[in-house]
């Protein structure tokens, strides 16, 4: 083998001479082991799949929102995934920074095509909003790390079209959404993420001229973190400190052209770039941005929710202060699925492999078992899957949620507003944080090979561990959930109407103790009940602090972990709540199997969360510990149930292998075959010697370095 491989080195490119070498290695491995290297699919997940109860489709279905949904899906799949182009010959990490983002460029041009000219086509506008998610799905087929257009359809799209006119609206939207221009969501600075009152960036009115004057006053004013920024866009949305007629106005959005539309050099004035390397998002060209007296015309300014008239004076059309705020609550929304979505891929990667992996002795010279019959692996994955399945309907609610609030905006009513943000910021926080453990969990049950960046594990956990951060960080968000609920629970005490979130706040103000009752809906009131017990108690401590001579503000910050803790649980009381009735109403007519398994998976959700705080429920329910030793046994024994089923729920996701692009969770579970077919596409393994062996190795061995 090494004489063939010698002589083409000296004939083909490095590219060729890897690929050719590659094949060459990949034969050989065939003919010297043929048994390893078959081509046939795993035997044992095979068993699995046949030993299901279900039917796997009937999930599926569920799980897309009906049956017409899943057709829609496959038929947008299909049309993607029918294009080879998508593939890439080396695989995507072992590029170098600039080819990665060179070729992710590529694909994102070759994806929009397909979009543009096929699925808009076939689905319309609707595949941008609710239907979103479907998009974002079928893009992970072109990419293992994130487009440089993300930011373009996820907030600059949805800016324009939240925060615009009408008349914006028609001027910017069909060049957008054509992709004439592409933009990015520019807020964040070098000095200020959380704290957006704090940005600095300003935009001065001259009235003269009708233009804002944006400027970047200080190093810490720069924008910093915008994906697709710092090379792809010529466009972006930049939050600035309004000034007019010698006042500040606070932060409003403006559009901003930053590179010419022709040549695509950044505009005199603007200086943009690309941040470095980061922990994930590496393909997609996160940016830094800054503004020397940099001249914008007036009608730039997004001017929805507020006005600047031509001569300086500044007018406020909307009827709630934060409507700003609105695309960040928007993408707080559509987050929950997008995490739902990834945790589900990686439970079906742990699962698969799981079955397919055998490993040890359970009884000393019996065959090693597979991975996935050791109950403590059971542990670990079940909960994965049931959470996926608690985040995915969750989702689909709080977009229901969100949608209603919107219309109610639209007719002038802001009143839900506040408990909307309270629920996508409580939702968003605890859906980014579940996921992004879980999929690390995915990862350690996958044991060594899960360590491998072609088991996608890894870029699926760089990915979403940066959503806990973006778009607000957990801590922060879960603190303006605790305003809300604080508030809500001094009117309960005072006996006014609370909202349908807080309503289980009426019946604990009284101070009654919760009796523990193992059922699902047992287990979700005990939920609201340590939700409320640990609201009281964050509102004792506020109260005992302002008694011994503290402000509001120190009580507050001073109770901050309790806070936290307290915003922590009532969100999980929601999403048990949420999890339980959809899949009670979504399996309604289900097979009786379908609904066994739903319902097996729920209760496991349920038990885990409630073994996971055993204290609190001590602590605030009248729960036993001979209940909590029931509740063990209940958990155990849903382990076993699901087990049997395990891979067809993991099927029931529906995730082709091109769009989970992993080597140990591909439908066949052919996983020591592609760990080897990938390995071998190393750049490493180009050639039999690298040269460093002649310029360091050799000479240090010889002792002639
Ligand atoms: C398919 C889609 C898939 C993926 C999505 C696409 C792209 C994803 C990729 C990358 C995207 C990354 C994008 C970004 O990260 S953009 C930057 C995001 N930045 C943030 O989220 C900043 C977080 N900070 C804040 O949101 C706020 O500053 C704050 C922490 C909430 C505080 O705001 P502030 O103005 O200081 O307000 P307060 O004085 O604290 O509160 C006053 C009052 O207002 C209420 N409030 C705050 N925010 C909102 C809101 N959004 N809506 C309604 N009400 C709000 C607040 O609770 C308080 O109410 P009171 O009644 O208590 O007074
Ligand atoms: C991958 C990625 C992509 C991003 N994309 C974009 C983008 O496209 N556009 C954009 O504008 N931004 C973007 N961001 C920025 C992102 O929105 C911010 O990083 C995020 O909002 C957190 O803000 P920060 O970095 O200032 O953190 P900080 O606010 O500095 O937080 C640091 C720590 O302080 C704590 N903290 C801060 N304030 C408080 C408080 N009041 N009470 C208690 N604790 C507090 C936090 O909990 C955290 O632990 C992106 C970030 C990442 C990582």
């Amino acid at each position: 083998m090494g004489t063939r491989c010698e002589g083409l080195r000296d004939s083909l490119s490095p590219i060729a001479y890897y690929e050719e070498y590659s094949h060459f290695r990949l034969d050989c491995l065939k003919i010297d082991d043929n048994k390893e290297l078959s081509m046939s699919a795993n035997e044992d997940l095979a068993k699995e799949r046949a030993r299901c109860d279900f039917n796997v489709s009937e999930i599926t279905n569920i799980l897309d929102g009906g049956i017409e949904r899943t057709k829609q899906r496959k038929k947008i799949e299909s049309i993607a995934l029918s294009n080879g182009k998508c593939c890439d010959v080396t695989p995507e990490e072992t590029l170098g920074p600039k080819e990665r983002y060179e070729n992710a460029i590529r694909k994102s041009c070759l994806y929009t095509k397909i979009v543009k000219d096929q699925v808009l086509t076939l689905t319309g506008l609707e595949v941008l909003g609710s239907n979103s998610s479907v998009l974002r799905r079928t893009a992970d087929a072109f990419f293992k790390d994130i487009s440089p257009f993300l930011l373009h359809l996820g907030m600059f799209v949805p800016t324009i079209m939240g925060q615009g006119t009408p008349e914006q609206q028609s001027y910017w939207l069909p060049r957008a959404l054509d992709f004439q221009i592409i933009g990015t969501y520019a807020q964040t600075e070098l000095g200020h993420g959380t704290f957006i009152r704090g940005l600095e960036t300003t935009a001065t009115y001259d009235p003269d001229t009708e233009e804002f004057v944006i400027h970047s006053p200080r190093l810490t004013s720069y924008k910093w973190w915008a994906g697709g920024l710092g090379k792809t866009s010529n466009y972006c949305i930049v939050v600035a400190q309004l000034y007019t007629q010698g006042k500040c106005y606070g932060i409003h959005p403006f559009i901003v052209q930053i590179r010419d539309e022709d040549t695509h050099m950044p505009l005199p004035g603007v200086r943009v770039g690309e941040i470095g390397p980061r922990m994930g998002f590496n393909t997609a060209d996160n940016g830094f941005l800054g503004f020397d007296h940099y001249r914008i015309p007036r009608n730039h300014m997004l001017m929805k929710n507020s006005q600047v008239l031509k001569d300086g004076t500044y007018v406020k059309v909307a009827s709630h202060s934060k409507l700003t705020y609105g695309t960040m609550v928007f993408v707080r929304v559509m987050l929950v699925n997008e995490v739902a979505f990834n945790l589900a891929k990686a439970a079906t990667i742990a699962v698969r492999y799981s079955a397919v992996r055998r490993q040890s002795e359970k009884i000393s010279g019996e065959p090693e078992p597979q991975i996935i019959d050791y109950v403590t692996q059971q542990h670990k994955l079940f909960v994965c899957i049931a959470t996926a399945h608690a985040l995915q309907l969750s989702s689909n609610w709080l977009w229901k949620t969100f949608s209603a609030v919107l219309a109610d905006m639209r007719g002038g009513n802001t009143e839900n507003l506040p408990e909307l943000h309270a629920l996508s910021s409580c939702l968003k926080a605890l859906s980014t944080s579940d996921s992004a453990a879980l999929i690390e969990q995915c990862r350690l049950a996958c044991g060594g090979h899960g360590y491998m960046l072609s088991s996608n594990l890894p870029l699926l956990y760089s990915f979403v561990t940066a959503t806990r951060t973006y778009e607000g960080d957990y801590t922060v968000l879960l603190l303006q959930t605790a305003r809300f609920l604080i508030k809500a629970w001094e009117q309960a005490e005072s006996g006014n109407p609370v909202t349908p979130t807080v309503s289980y706040m009426e019946e604990a103000v009284v101070g009654n103790k919760y009796k523990w009752n193992g059922s699902a809906e047992g287990i979700i009131k005990a939920a609201y009940y340590v939700a409320a017990g640990k609201i009281s108690s964050s509102v004792t401590s506020i109260r005992k602090r302002m008694k011994n001579g503290k402000a509001f503000e120190d009580a507050w910050e001073l109770t901050g972990v309790q806070l936290v803790a307290a915003a922590e649980a009532h969100c999980r009381a929601v999403i048990c709540d949420v999890y339980r009735k959809e899949t009670v109403r979504l399996t309604a007519n289900s097979s009786p199997n379908v609904k066994t398994v739903m319902d097996q998976l729920n209760m496991l959700y349920l038990s885990h969360w409630a073994l996971e705080r055993t204290g609190d429920l001590l602590r605030y329910t009248s729960t036993t510990e001979d209940d909590i030793i029931s509740c063990q046994q209940r958990y155990e024994e849903l382990l076993a149930a699901i087990r049997p089923n395990a891979v067809g729920l993991v099927d029931a996701f529906d995730f082709p292998d091109e769009i989970l692009q992993s080597t140990l969770g591909a439908y066949d579970g052919r996983v020591y075959e592609r760990l080897m077919e990938e390995a071998l596409k190393s750049p490493l393994n180009a050639e039999p010697v690298n040269r460093s062996f002649h310029q360091y190795l050799k000479p240090l061995m010889q002792g002639k370095l």
